[in-house]
């Protein structure tokens, strides 16, 4: 990867969702989800807001209580690095928190109130976003897509195997948008996995490997080309299959295809 920020990565796990339920309260949030990501893949979930995309990766991250089974197949022996991009942090704008300060926090062991451990190469990461000239700006001045840039330059520290991003381009300018396209290069080119959560259509159909459309249930999984057709997409956006526990969902078939 270029913008090397230390640990050389061991290539990505597979990732097994196997009939994983997830209901909140009374409201089913994934109902029967079972999905592979392949090692090495760059692997997009798309669906309607609230069609359970972040609970996905809630579960993946053992953050939401859920039925079935959630597995990540390493290769080797132990586990690799796992790297997590947030839609969103909440924070307090008028933190004194610089830019390097917010890094120090999220990425190293030791207390951040002894300051950025000189040991960890917060600038390759930082260079690697475009926000090298801004590491010791107020993190709570950045604009919202520099915000985002360095939300994606912590997941650059260590070098990650497996990177989870919850709609990464949200915020994201022009230029952004192309550094974040370069990351996904890097990532295809070490092997790392990427499970990416993205509303960004046009976005998934050039740049992932493989797509899932999930709406509580997984509705397709397949190549993005073969997947998002104007059909499949619109069937994925206006179909309301959320229930509360006790009712009788409606039954959709699940369309696959392979690579
Ligand atoms: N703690 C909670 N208690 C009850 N319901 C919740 C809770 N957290 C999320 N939900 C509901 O779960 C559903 C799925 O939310 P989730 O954030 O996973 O969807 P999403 O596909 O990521 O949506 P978006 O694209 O808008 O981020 C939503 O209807 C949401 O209101």
């Amino acid at each position: 990867m270029s913008g090397n920020t230390g640990g050389t990565p061991k290539g990505g796990p597979a990732i097994l969702f196997d009939r994983v339920d997830l209901t909140l309260g009374r409201t089913v949030i994934l109902d029967q989800v079972s999905l592979r990501v392949e090692p090495g893949a760059v692997h997009a979930v798309v669906g309607p807001n609230g069609g359970g995309k972040s609970s996905l990766i809630r579960a993946l991250l053992g953050q939401a209580p859920h039925r079935g089974m959630v597995r990540l197949d390493w290769p080797g022996e132990a586990p690799g690095v796992t790297a997590y991009v947030p839609q969103a942090v909440e924070f307090d704008r008028g933190l004194p928190m610089t830019v390097e300060d917010f890094l120090a926090v999220l990425c190293q062991r030791r207390p951040a109130f002894l300051g950025p451990d000189r040991r960890i190469d917060y600038g390759a990461a930082l260079e690697r976003v475009g926000m090298a000239g801004k590491r010791r700006r107020r993190f709570g001045a950045l604009s919202g897509g520099e915000r985002q840039r360095v939300l994606l330059a912590q997941a650059l520290i260590p070098a990650p195997d497996l990177v989870i991003l919850d709609e990464p381009m949200t915020a994201l300018d022009e230029t952004g948008c192309t550094i974040f396209e370069e990351l996904l290069a890097d990532f295809r080119a070490a092997g790392t996995t990427v499970l990416w959560v993205e509303h960004d259509l046009a976005q998934v159909r050039r740049l992932a490997t493989r797509v899932s459309g999930l709406n509580r249930r997984v509705l397709f999984d397949g190549p993005p080309p073969a997947m998002l057709s104007p059909d499949r997409v619109l069937d994925l956006f206006s179909a309301v299959p959320r229930r509360t526990t006790g009712n009788a969902g409606d039954a959709r078939v699940v369309e696959r295809a392979a690579l």
